[in-house]
């Protein structure tokens, strides 16, 4: 008996969602792995229907983590700062090709003291999510720092990396385009998946989260496959820090199970 509430219709999510900039992107496929279409249409997608992965925020104080959160989640935004004490979550539910899929989005404080509570949270994340500022660069240079306390909790291999700029619509054209280069610099060495947004102006939010979404999805799917020993069809499948792309296997070999 499935006890969860239906998926909301606009979390649905029939197609793979595309990254923002080419030069810093978990990977600029686009659709899905063939292995992983293949699968929900074959229904073999294991447990991963029934999981919730966790994604964890961090990045400065005053950011916009929180407000970043409650714009997708819950189309609201708030003009006041509020610090976030510790940690706070939501849970987002998805429908991805015809599988639900659950993020949990765990919201943690940036402010120095309570970052102690807030990294006992990071363990666990299958993607990790780090903000900084548009408007301002120290931010950004902290965001380094930010990874290697998250990823102390994680497994480095296995995880997916999100670098997000927030409050674009502070910067004017020109403000963007200086900060954007040095952004997409930061992503491309930690290879991170780079986006721009604005949680005042809702300007790619929803596009970011279904992105999270969708290669969150695609990673579990793929492991899953790889753990029932979906290799004997002639598959491989590796997934690792220094080699993102999942699709290696994909351009070589026709899937065997579709037609
Ligand atoms: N103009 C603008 N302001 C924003 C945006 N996002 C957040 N803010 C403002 O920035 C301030 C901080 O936002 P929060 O989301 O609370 O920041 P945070 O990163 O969660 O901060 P901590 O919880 O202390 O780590 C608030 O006053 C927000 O209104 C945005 O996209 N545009
Ligand atoms: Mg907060």
């Amino acid at each position: 008996m499935n006890i969860l509430a239906p998926v909301r219709r606009d979390r649905v999510l029939a197609e793979l969602p595309q990254c923002l900039r080419k030069e810093a992107a978990l990977h600029v496929h686009k659709d899905f792995h063939p292995r992983v279409t293949c699968a929900c249409q074959e229904h073999r997608t294991g447990t991963v229907g029934f999981k919730i992965s966790k994604v964890i925020v961090v990045g400065d104080l005053s950011v916009g983590k929180t407000c970043l959160i409650n714009r997708f989640c819950k189309d609201i935004f708030d003009k006041n700062y509020k610090a976030t004490i510790g940690v706070d979550f939501e849970m987002e539910r998805f429908e991805v090709l015809g599988v639900p899929f659950s993020l949990q989005l765990w919201d943690t404080a940036g402010q120095e003291r309570f970052k102690c509570i807030a990294s006992t949270y990071y363990r666990g994340a299958q993607a990790i999510i780090i903000v900084f500022n548009l408007n301002d660069v120290a931010s950004l240079e902290h965001t380094k720092q930010w990874l290697a306390d998250a990823l102390k909790e994680n497994d480095p291999s296995s995880v997916l990396l999100f670098l997000v700029g927030s409050k674009k619509d502070l910067s004017t054209p020109a403000q963007y385009a200086l900060m954007e280069k040095d952004a997409l610099k930061v992503a491309q060495e930690m290879k991170a998946e780079y986006w721009a947004v604005s949680s005042l102006t809702g300007e790619n939010v929803r596009e970011f989260f279904f992105r999270v979404a969708a290669l969150t999805f695609e990673a579990n799917v793929l492991a899953e496959l790889e753990k029932s020993g979906a290799r004997r069809i002639g598959d491989v499948v590796r997934i690792s820090s220094n080699d993102s792309n999942l699709y290696l296997t994909a351009g070589k070999k026709k899937p065997t199970c579709c037609p």
